[in-house]
């Protein structure tokens, strides 16, 4: 009891005694000049330095200057949510904005520790109340501050600092939502959707060997960050795609979106007035995208409206013609330079990786121009449906390895064409009754027909040949008799 009573006393004597101190520094600090203070403040904090050797590097929500929230925050917090929140016992559970799953993250002043090359540091985290001015509301920003030992100073911040925020970016880039970002209707910025096409190359009917090269292909490509800055070219690659309606080009577009976890960026060149928007459009591109131009013979027709597809026969234009539309003034005036410029010159300013592809159903009528080695680094042609594509496409729509019915299917196909999209849409059942037998069967009776059609076609072309063939005779045969006279 007597010794309670005595340490009661004694903290009450400290407690006075730091009363005192506080009031007597006070008075101090009021009354001494300035530049006595400053010293002094200066020769504390060397003090305080000594007795504590460790650095701290606050990382805020906010930018001190504009406010605008503040990217290696997020890259941080994604780090330690995926590494070090385990550790922590306070633990909040958000969708960070357009993410797709729940991140744990550290609660406020909650603490943990990492290491780097056997060295610690601890990350804290923290919230500051603030008011710019009594007219304001508060501000609330939350923090995080590492902490570590000053001899590790070059090392935490050349090295370390650099990695974390790498690390956290990967991190923001798997939990984000992928974009389609698309500048139809006249409008003159990008506006978006979420991307969730399904389409992978599993589920793309092409021959395998071809469809593997391509996939090797890209996923080089993402990983050729080193090899491109050595070689002193920017980090893009260009692919052609073409061949008939319906072929999957588009679908092998949203496939290598969902292969590489790029966003999209879908351009419709005759909704861009002049190659100025064509250039801003295309700066506002971030890393990690595929640009598309779909249908670039018909975009580059720039008359304002984008042209319906006329059927091949009818097509007349030579590539004389299209090149001639580089320098005709029309509604929408981008020209087939800006977009060669941009291509090569405003690429190379861009940093991150790209791919740009365009589409066409006609390759020879584009201006070689545009489609020369180096700017379109890969031309991959879709074509009609082979054998081997029509199994993944049994595979997909019918659950079926094999079947009987696929010999005869394997026969046909080698005697006529017909488009993938025809395949699956004859395998597609149209009811629940629809069973894959009659799916095959389906696509046995389509194969006929065009076969039938496709030898009506020939035949009707070697009889307009033979009627050529007739008439020229005849007027050669004319032309001798009037000779002969
Ligand atoms: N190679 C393919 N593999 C799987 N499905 C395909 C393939 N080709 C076409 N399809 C199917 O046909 C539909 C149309 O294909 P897609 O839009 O990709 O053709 P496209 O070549 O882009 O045609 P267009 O030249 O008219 O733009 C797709 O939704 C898909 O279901
Ligand atoms: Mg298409």
């Amino acid at each position: 009891m007597i010794r309670a009573m005595g340490l009661l006393q004694s903290w009450g004597g400290f407690g006075t005694s730091i009363a005192s101190f506080i009031f007597l520094w006070d008075m101090i600090r009021r009354y001494c000049p300035p530049e006595l203070i400053r010293a002094f403040d200066k020769w504390a904090q060397r003090i305080r330095s000594f007795f504590y050797p460790y650095i701290q590097i606050s990382i805020s929500e906010f930018m001190s200057n504009n406010l605008k929230p503040h990217d290696a925050y997020a890259a941080v917090e994604a780090y330690l949510s995926v590494h070090l929140a385990k550790d922590a016992k306070r633990l909040r559970a958000e969708t960070v904005t357009g993410g797709s799953k729940l991140v744990l993250s550290m609660d406020e002043h909650e603490r943990v520790t990492d290491e780097f090359c056997g060295v610690k540091v601890q990350w804290i985290s923290g919230k500051l109340v603030q008011r710019e001015s009594k007219y304001l509301p508060e501000l609330e920003r939350k923090y995080y501050k590492l902490v570590f030992h000053k001899k590790y100073r070059d090392m935490v911040t050349d090295i370390y600092l650099e990695q974390v925020i790498k690390a956290g970016k990967e991190i923001q880039m798997r939990n984000r939502k992928r974009k389609l970002y698309t500048n139809g209707h006249n409008k003159t910025t990008w506006s978006h959707i979420v991307f969730e096409h399904p389409a992978t190359f599993g589920s793309l009917a092409m021959e395998v060997e071809k469809k593997q090269e391509i996939v090797d292909d890209l996923l080089m490509f993402r990983e050729s960050k080193d090899f491109y800055a050595r070689i002193g070219k920017a980090w893009k690659r260009g692919y052609l795609l073409y061949g008939p309606p319906g072929t999957g080009k588009s679908t092998m577009i949203a496939a290598m979106a969902n292969l590489l976890d790029y966003d999209v960026y879908d351009l419709e060149l005759t909704s861009v007035r002049d190659n100025t928007e064509l250039r801003r459009l295309l700066a506002e591109t971030t890393s990690k995208s595929i640009i598309v131009i779909e249908d670039i013979d018909c975009s580059l027709d720039l008359t304002g409206q984008r042209k319906k597809k006329p059927p091949e026969e009818k097509i007349e234009k030579t590539k004389k013609e299209v090149s001639r539309k580089d320098t005709e003034e029309s509604g929408s005036r981008v020209t087939l330079s800006g977009l060669l410029n941009f291509i090569d010159g405003l690429w190379s300013a861009c940093s991150g990786e790209r791919i740009i592809v365009f589409t066409t159903n006609y390759v020879d009528k584009l201006d070689p121009a545009l489609t020369r080695r180096g700017r379109m680094d890969k031309h991959i042609e879709l074509s009609y449906c082979s054998f081997d594509g029509f199994k993944v496409l049994a595979k997909n729509y019918l659950r079926l390895d094999t079947h009987p019915i696929f010999e005869s299917i394997e026969i046909l196909m080698r005697e006529t064409k017909i488009i993938p999209a025809d395949v699956a849409e004859n395998l597609m059942p149209s009811s629940l009754k629809e069973d894959a037998e009659k799916c095959l069967l389906k696509l046995v009776e389509a194969l006929k027909q065009a076969k039938q059609l496709m030898i009506k076609k020939e035949e009707e072309s070697s009889l307009s040949e033979a009627k050529i063939k007739q008439a020229a005779d005849a007027l050669q045969d004319k032309e001798d008799s009037i000779d002969k006279m």
